[in-house]
Formats: C-alpha cells, sequence, structure tokens
C-alpha cells in the first residue's frame, strides 16, 4: 500500500463523509500497516476510534478494497506519539510553569482557592436531601455511581431535564461525595458561562496555557447548562478540546442541560456526538408520589426550625396535586407557608395555604382539558377519537381509553362523575376501575409506564 492509495481513500472520503466530517474524524487518522487482511489505523484517542469504526468503518474498509488492497478488518489505535501540543498538556513534567497551581481549580480547598474557576457548592444539595421516585431514580443511580469514583465507566455522564428538576442537586451531590470518599480528587464544577467567561478571560489576559492546563489538571469535571455554549464558536471549540483531553485521561465529565444533546441547536456536530457517547440519562418530570416525598422531607426539616407550628393532614397532599410545574416552585410554596403560618401564629391549615399561595397555584393551574387528553391519547395510540368515547370494549381501544381517564384523573382537577360523563356518560366506577387497571398495569409494565410519561409530557407541553 502506498501512501498514494490511501491518499486516494480519503480524497474519496472527502467527498462520500463532507467537509466537515472528513476534518473532525478523518484528517486525524494515520493508517500505520497494512497486512494480513488488517488495516491498522492509528487516532489520537480511543473515543475517536471507537466513533470512526462506528460510523465509517464500513466505507473506509470498501474504499480499502475498491483501490485493490484485500482488507477484511480495521483496526483503530491510540497513536504512541501524541500532537505536540497535547503532550505538553498531558504530561507535567513537559508543562511551561504554571502560574498557579493546579489544585487551586478545585471547589472546597481552602483560602488558597480564593480565585478559583469553579462555582462554589451549596451544602444543601447532596445525596441524602436528593429524594429519589420513578422519575429520577436512573439519574440519581448513574449521579451515584459517579460519586463512588473508582474506574470510569461512562464518559460523559449526560443529565438533562427540565427547569427546576434535580440537575445542579445531583452534581453538586457528586462533588460533596467525592470530596468525602477522595479528599485529594480535584473535582471542578462550575456552569457551561462560567466556563466561557474563565475561557475569554484567559484570552484578555493572555494567560490560555494557565486556562488550559488548569482544565486539562482535573479528576472530575463538571460543566452545568451547557446548552449556553451553543453558538458560541471559540468557546465551543477550546470546550472540545478540553473534554477529549479529558476523556483520553480517563478522567470522569459530568455534563447537564436543559435538553438532549441532539437537540440543542447552535452545538456543533461533533461536540453533540461526544456527549451521547456516555451515558445520557433524562430526568422526567415529577410525578404526584415525588412530589409528595419532596415536600415531606422539606416538611420535616421545617418542623424542626419552627417548633410548635402545627400542620394539618391533606395540605401537602394538596400541594403536591396543585404545584406541578417544578421542584423550585414546589419548594417555594413551602418556604413560604412555614414561614407566614409562623409570622401569623397560625397551624397550616388549607385555608391558610390557599389564601397564601393563591398566586402560585393560580399560575400552576392546569389548563389541560379532558378532550385535550382524549385527542393527544386517541393520536398517540392510533384509534378514532370517536372510539375513545364509544361503546366498544377490544383491549385495543379499551386499553387507550383507560389510560386517557388516568391522566384525565392526574392532570385536571375534574371529578369522576364529570370524567365518566366525557367519555360516553359513563358511570364513575368504571372510571375508577379504569384508573386502578391502570396504576396496576404500570407497576409491571415499563412500556406502559413510558407511555403514561410520554402522554403526559405531550399533554402538558
Ligand atoms: N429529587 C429532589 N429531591 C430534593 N430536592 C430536589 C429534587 N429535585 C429538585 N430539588 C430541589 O429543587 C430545586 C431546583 O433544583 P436544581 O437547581 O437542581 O434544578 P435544575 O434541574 O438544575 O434546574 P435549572 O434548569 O433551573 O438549572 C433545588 O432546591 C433542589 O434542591
Amino acid at each position: 500500500m502506498t501512501n498514494d492509495t490511501w491518499g486516494r481513500v480519503r480524497d474519496e472520503l472527502f467527498k462520500a463523509v463532507g467537509k466537515n466530517n472528513y476534518v473532525t474524524w478523518i484528517e486525524p487518522l494515520k493508517l500505520a500497516d497494512l497486512s494480513g487482511g488488517i488495516a491498522r489505523i492509528e487516532v489520537p484517542n480511543s473515543f475517536m476510534g471507537d466513533w470512526v469504526s462506528r460510523n465509517f468503518g464500513d466505507q473506509i474498509r470498501s474504499l480499502l478494497n475498491k483501490s485493490g488492497e484485500e482488507v477484511d478488518r480495521l483496526e483503530f489505535h491510540v497513536s504512541a506519539t501524541r500532537p505536540v501540543q497535547a503532550a505538553r498538556l498531558a504530561d507535567p513534567a513537559a508543562m511551561a510553569s504554571p502560574k498557579k497551581p493546579a489544585r487551586t481549580a478545585m471547589n472546597g480547598r481552602g483560602s488558597e482557592d480564593a480565585d478559583l474557576p469553579g462555582a462554589p457548592l451549596d451544602g444543601r444539595f447532596t445525596f441524602d436531601s436528593f429524594v429519589v421516585g420513578k422519575p429520577n431514580e436512573l439519574a440519581h443511580a448513574a449521579a451515584r455511581r459517579v460519586a463512588e469514583g473508582g474506574a470510569v465507566t461512562f464518559n460523559p455522564l449526560f443529565l438533562y431535564g427540565g427547569v427546576g428538576l434535580g440537575k445542579t442537586h445531583l452534581m453538586h451531590a457528586i462533588a460533596h461525595e467525592l470530596q468525602l470518599r477522595q479528599p485529594e480528587a480535584r473535582v471542578l464544577y462550575l456552569s457551561a458561562e462560567q466556563f466561557m467567561y474563565r475561557f475569554v478571560q484567559a484570552l484578555r489576559e493572555k494567560q490560555i496555557m494557565d486556562f488550559k492546563e488548569l482544565f486539562r489538571s482535573v479528576d472530575v469535571l463538571m460543566v452545568d447548562d451547557v446548552q449556553f455554549i451553543a453558538g458560541k464558536d471559540s468557546t465551543q471549540e477550546e470546550f472540545f478540546h478540553t473534554f477529549n483531553a479529558l476523556v483520553d485521561q480517563h478522567k470522569q465529565i459530568v455534563i447537564s442541560a436543559d435538553r438532549a444533546p441532539g437537540e440543542i441547536k447552535d452545538l456543533e456536530e461533533r461536540i453533540k456526538s461526544r456527549l451521547q457517547c456516555g451515558l445520557v440519562v433524562d430526568l422526567h418530570p415529577t410525578d404526584y408520589e415525588l412530589r409528595l416525598g419532596i415536600l415531606q422531607t422539606k416538611a420535616e426539616g421545617y418542623r424542626q426550625q419552627y417548633a410548635g407550628l402545627q400542620l394539618a393532614p391533606g395540605v401537602l397532599e394538596f400541594l403536591a396535586h396543585r404545584i406541578t410545574t417544578n421542584v423550585r416552585v414546589l419548594e417555594g410554596a413551602l418556604t413560604r407557608l412555614f414561614a407566614f403560618a409562623s409570622l401569623v401564629g397560625r397551624e397550616i391549615t388549607l385555608d391558610l395555604a390557599q389564601d397564601c399561595l393563591a398566586d402560585i397555584l393560580r399560575h400552576s393551574d392546569r389548563r389541560v382539558t379532558i378532550e385535550e387528553i382524549q385527542r393527544k391519547v386517541a393520536e398517540h395510540y392510533n384509534i378514532r377519537l370517536s372510539d375513545m368515547i364509544g361503546p366498544k370494549r377490544v383491549r385495543t381501544i379499551a386499553r387507550p381509553r383507560q389510560i386517557a381517564m388516568h391522566l384525565c384523573k392526574h392532570m385536571t382537577t375534574r371529578s369522576l362523575p364529570e370524567i365518566g360523563r366525557r367519555f360516553g356518560g359513563r358511570d364513575h366506577t368504571t372510571i375508577m376501575h379504569g384508573i386502578r387497571k391502570i396504576d396496576e398495569l404500570r407497576a409491571g409494565d415499563s412500556q406502559l409506564a413510558e407511555d403514561l410519561e410520554l402522554l403526559r409530557r405531550l399533554i402538558s407541553a
């Protein structure tokens, strides 16, 4: 195989994969050897090897074969000689002596940390104070796994979800836990905005090498709200290099965003693909049980703080039912309620809650209608809307109908008789039966549970 042949193969790949893909994935490849039907290709890091193998492997092999070589298999090896700059950054001995020692990059490391690039950790955001329920159990388990330290199993851990669902809380909890378990570990938590700010500052002050060295010398890097760097070209570029350097050194990265990597607009494709390479976990909107759990935990704390204050039964259930927006609002409501009750020296009752939280409750009032739910569920299961309220009892229709009943109960404030009337004049006991049936089924049927959650989101979107 001559260099010319490899050159031609690369030219063909350029045409086939387009400029961007070519520059990111193909250009850095080096054909090191071709013998015994195996093409050995050198790549700068293992991530790249995996990606190229999965996405372009077949194309490369077939182009090599077309050019007259007999290639059965491609093997990717991380090249021993790293690019000059990367080697310099990865090897402390070869580093230009940094102005600030690397450990100043870490959170919670005493007074020398005055100018840390990291954000301070909130002492309340620990695993102990995080209430686990169905919607967040996977995110919680993955965060726990990362917090145990040890060998990196997935990189990055990518947490995403809507506003106030606990992403920041989990990231801080990881940092706290790591500091306890491995006090020497260099854990850096910051928002993507702070990352950009530090980067721009380093550029301005001509300290870019310090910046690079600092970020590449951490053991765990956590970047919150990464969607912020979308559309900010040089920050994205720097983030990409930082990310790669850390992954190559098997350092853990944890990222959060308000949506899945593939859905972040104006984020470079190569960054999206890197973000998708580890474990991508969705924090689902809270369900009633989780909201109640969070309220109970918080209320317990307040009971100690406001000793003697009475909390009437049913108040927490009422709040969990009515405030469905996000946990931050839920917490805010409870805080206000306890503060108000303690000021006026009254028991916290439903009436007091309704008075004191009127604005929040009004804002959280669901405007979801029974008709809307019926329509969305019918669309989802591809059945006719008329069948939703009609008499047919075949399972393909009856089950979606029961799901719609279930959602009506939980997403509107309508009573069972009223729901019954809107389902073709059914009796309220039929509605109750339908709701119970779905509750029973979803406990053992994960597909059904997922459908319910998805529909809930579609409906409340
Ligand atoms: N499962 C939970 N248990 C206890 N508290 C929670 C839970 N989920 C969220 N919270 C609390 O809700 C508030 C908002 O959470 P957090 O700041 O982590 O949200 P976020 O997902 O990062 O939101 P944003 O997108 O606004 O950054 C915090 O006070 C947090 O402690």
